[in-house]
């Protein structure tokens, strides 16, 4: 008999609320209550149970539930420092799309965000060093008090572009919230104001972080093997 369902049986026989604890234990096996009994992040068990594109993963950094707890942290901060203020909030597209979805449900102000697009990096771990607008804000931003949502600040290179370009629009106050931040890659001195976790020298990615437009979708934050981009 599957060893599970032998001690399920075990608590069952004990009280009406081993059979709930049994319901929930069995669930797991076959895919059900999966989240409320995940307790294991390891690369490991990351593979075997989300398959072929976590095969290009070195090592993860941060576990999805990680990540919303930074996220939930950075959101406090952010509420309590823009008390009486309605904050925008300028998404930075593709990479902050997953963050700035999820920070701003964790603001409790009454904010409004609007998305950008700029480019450096195209198909390559490497920065161009030329940033381009491929898409910019709807509307102006003169008296708002603004907020950059970058998904990495690593050279600085596309940081400072946009602090430049945005600061140029009479905007009351403007400030940068990272999820990530790779300070010793830096070329330009710039810091975030909010900044979720500061990483190594390594090329990441998962969580809106691409390697030629894959990735993204990966719930967590990892390092790519240097075998896949060094084809
Ligand atoms: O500090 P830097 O060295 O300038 O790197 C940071 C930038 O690089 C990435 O954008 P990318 O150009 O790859 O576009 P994407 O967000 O669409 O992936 C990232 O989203 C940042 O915007
Ligand atoms: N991963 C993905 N995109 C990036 C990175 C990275 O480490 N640095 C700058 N853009």
């Amino acid at each position: 008999m599957d060893s599970d369902l032998f001690f399920a049986l075990r608590l069952t026989a004990l009280s009406q609320s081993g059979m709930i604890f049994y319901m929930l234990l069995a669930s797991e096996k076959r895919g059900g209550f999966r989240k409320p009994l995940q307790f294991s992040f390891s690369l490991e068990y990351v593979l075997e149970e989300y398959g072929v594109m976590h095969e290009d993963i070195k090592e993860i950094l941060f576990s999805a539930p990680e990540i919303a707890n930074r996220i939930q942290e950075l959101g406090k901060e952010i509420t309590r420092d823009y008390q009486g203020r309605q904050p925008l909030l300028i998404g930075i597209l593709k990479g902050a799309v997953p963050f700035i979805a999820d920070l701003m449900r964790v603001i409790d102000l009454p904010v409004s965000y609007d998305l950008m697009a700029v480019s450096s990096y195209g198909a390559s771990t490497k920065s161009s060093g030329t940033v381009r607008i491929l898409k910019d804000l709807d509307a102006a931003l003169e008296g708002r008090d603004a907020i950059i949502v970058e998904d990495i600040v690593d050279t600085g290179l596309t940081l400072k572009y946009l602090l430049e370009n945005l600061r140029s629009r009479q905007v009351n106050s403007l400030k940068v919230c990272t999820l990530l931040d790779k300070p010793s890659r830096r070329k330009v001195a710039i810091q975030p104001d909010y900044n979720g976790f500061e990483i190594p020298d390594k090329f990441v990615v998962g969580y809106g972080l691409d390697y030629a437009e894959n990735y993204r979708n990966l719930p967590y934050i990892g390092v790519l093997k240097e075998a896949v981009y060094q084809k």
